[in-house]
């Protein structure tokens, strides 16, 4: 093949714009870079020769080397191990795929402008290869695929173009050659890269873990010595070369954990699994028993934005007495827990197997189920003894456990029991979190029932007509602000034997005598205002089942209610917003006897249901309590006409 010129695509190009203008500072962590690939092309070879040897090629001595050159100005890394092929090399070193890219430009330009480009941002977004830009003025792989015969020299100088051609490489895998900018070689610079003393410090500092031999060869001058071993003075020195192993190649999680620094957990955190904060929580055990493993797991500090999204990909890495064997195993921990990253290094875990069968066998489950317990206990600690820190995890990760609640019904798991306790809701009287523990126990006298009511805010919820009633009588009320918060407690139904109950939903159903008597009243007016209900329902049928007169309210005029049987209205937006329009509230329109409008309507009722007042005002009354439930009336201008005209009167 000869040498064809291509152009990189235009998000590379953007990149490689950033990393060859040097405005991110930290250069050094190239090296970690282009090692942390050489090793993950390693691992993913020693996978594949597991069930096809030949691909080995007879060299079973995995490898990373390092060649600095100090008259040539280079710096060359290489490793056996899987290698590209032409598709490869020009899909991996040609292009992003990744979309956590532009979510890097974005981070690397609000870093930028907030002057603080230091932070460790590449690598987090896989966007590793490309810092080889930032100390390199051409870079040069030279790779050949394991299993395959013909190998390609890939070379760009960072000028928004790379050429391709074909060449010799006996042996397979990568070998990156590094033609250092004039600012990172020489006696000079303190960055000077060909120095083997510093580069064998920042293998220390950053890759010390890796599992391979990250080696160098050092060439010493000595004089040769004679048949006892004593030195010959007047020889001429001679060069000795020796390879050695810079790094001591002990992954982290095989240390003891008092051996390990915070800042070795946040390097090995962020590094691994390409996280910008610290975590919140490091889970470091090892266990000896019916499966005996290590497990390193992390909560990130924040969850990630499409945590929630079909795109985003939950998972624990799996080894096998330190040989990786899978990226993102789902199967692990359940699915509420998706924001958990981590691994697990087992010696009871087959290589040998299929990765579909490893997900599905005995030693994994028992397992996920250790750290599954082991992670519940830690966060029950923490919301006890913890709270503000409980509370953090809970704002970034509690509507994971609330659909963790609910999802279980679906799936068969018994997440109730597991995650009952740990839930927060928001309290109507300070605004402040609860658990149901807590909201139970200062429950009033003569309370049985948990009141809860929904909306999209707290200031939404108070401004609910029917929570005067509540906080007339100062009964606490849970305030469920996100969509799922009430399908979670659907699925929780009782709390130590005390029944949830929406304040929009059914009947209000208070306890005290006041409001039993008031509703007594209400029946028997009901029954001499039926005439007037029929008709309103009727004027309203298709947008409501009943019209009824209210138990729930006190100054406002009318509201809108689900009945207890079906979703609530809450509920039916949230299925219309998931493409689900299908499953409907039955709405209930509910008047409010004691309002002077009541008045006014059974006036205008006296003349007779077709006329055009009577039908404004039931539609005005409908559309009002659409707007108090935060839903838009169906005719917004229409609507708003009709104030308009009733205001001029
Ligand atoms: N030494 C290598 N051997 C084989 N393939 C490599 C090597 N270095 C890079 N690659 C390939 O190029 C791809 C891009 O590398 P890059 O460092 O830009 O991102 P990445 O390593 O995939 O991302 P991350 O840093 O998120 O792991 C890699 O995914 C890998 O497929």
């Amino acid at each position: 093949m000869a040498k064809e010129t291509f152009e990189f695509q235009a998000e590379t190009k953007q990149l490689l714009d950033l990393m060859v203008h040097s405005i991110y500072t930290n250069h050094e962590i190239f090296l970690r870079e282009l090692i942390s690939n050489a090793s993950d092309a390693i691992d993913k070879l020693h996978y594949e020769s597991l069930t096809n040897n030949d691909l080995l090629e007879g060299d079973t001595a995995f490898e990373i080397h390092l060649t600095p050159d100090e008259d040539k100005h280079t710096l060359t890394i290489s490793d056996n191990g899987i290698g590209m092929n032409k598709d490869e090399l020009m899909q991996n070193l040609g292009t992003i795929a990744k979309s956590g890219t532009k979510a890097f430009l974005e981070k690397l330009k609000e870093a930028q402008e907030g002057g603080s480009v230091d932070k460790d941002l590449i690598g987090q977004f896989g966007v590793g290869f490309y810092s080889a830009f930032m100390i390199a003025d051409t870079v040069t792989v030279v790779t050949r695929k394991a299993g395959e015969r013909e190998a390609y020299k890939w070379e760009s100088a960072g000028d928004g173009q790379y050429t391709l051609e074909t060449c010799e490489k006996p042996k397979h895998g990568t070998t990156i050659i590094l033609t250092l900018g004039k600012e990172f070689y020489g006696g000079e610079t303190e960055e000077n890269y060909t120095d083997k003393y510093l580069l064998e410090s920042l293998v220390k500092k950053y890759s010390d873990y890796i599992r391979y031999p990250i080696t160098m060869d050092f060439t010493t001058k000595e004089k040769p010595k004679d048949a006892d071993g004593k030195v010959i003075e007047d020889a001429p020195e001679e060069e000795h070369t020796e390879t050695r192993t810079l790094n001591s190649m002990q992954p982290l999680w095989t240390r003891n954990k008092s051996d390990i620094k915070p800042e070795e957990y946040r390097e090995f955190f962020q590094h691994q699994f390409y996280e910008w904060d610290e975590p919140m929580e490091i889970f470091h055990s090892r266990v000896e028993g019916n499966v005996e493993y290590t497990s390193l797991l992390f909560i990130p500090g924040s969850a990630p934005f499409n945590l929630y999204y079909a795109d985003y990909e939950p998972g624990v890495q799996l080894y096998s007495r330190h040989v990786f064997i899978m990226d993102k195993c789902k199967d692990l921990l359940p699915d509420y827990l998706r924001f958990v990253k981590g691994l697990v290094d087992s010696p009871d875990l087959s290589l040998n197997i299929s990765r579909e069968l490893l997900q599905q066998s005995r030693e994994l489950k028992l397992i996920g189920r250790n750290l599954e317990k082991n992670i519940l206990k830690t966060l029950a600690r923490k919301l006890d003894k913890e709270r503000e820190a409980y509370e953090k995890f809970w704002a970034e990760y509690g509507k994971s456990l609330k659909i963790g609640v609910y999802s279980g019904m679906m799936t068969g798991e018994n997440n109730v029991d597991k995650l009952k306790d740990l839930l927060l809701f928001m309290s109507s009287k300070d605004g402040k979190l609860c658990t149901l523990k807590e909201y139970v126990g200062r429950m009033k006298d003569g309370q049985e029932k948990i009141y809860y009511a929904t909306g999209k805010d707290k200031a939404a919820i108070d401004a609910l007509p029917q929570m005067e009633m509540l906080r007339d009588r100062d009964i606490e009320v849970l305030c469920m602000t996100d969509p799922v918060d009430e399908f979670a407690v659907e699925a929780i139904r009782e709390y130590d034997g005390k029944k949830f109950h929406s304040i929009s939903r059914g009947d209000l159903d208070l306890e005290d005598e006041e409001f039993k008597e008031e509703k007594k009243k209400n029946e028997d007016l009901a029954k001499s205002n039926e005439g007037l209900l029929k008709d309103m329902k009727e004027l309203l049928d298709g947008k409501v089942v009943d019209v009824r007169l209210s138990n729930r309210l006190k100054s406002g005029a009318v509201c809108l209610v689900a009945d207890a049987a079906g979703p609530s209205l809450a509920m039916e937006q949230a299925f219309a917003a998931a493409d689900n329009p299908m499953l409907k509230a039955r709405r209930i329109l509910e008047i409010n006897p004691q309002h002077q409008l009541f008045a006014k309507l059974q006036g205008i009722h006296e003349a007779g249901k077709d006329t055009p007042e009577f039908k404004d005002y039931c539609k005005m009354l409908y559309d009002q309590a659409l707007l108090l439930e935060g839903i838009m009336p169906d005719d917004p201008a229409a609507f708003a006409n009709k104030v308009a005209e009733m205001m001029a009167k």
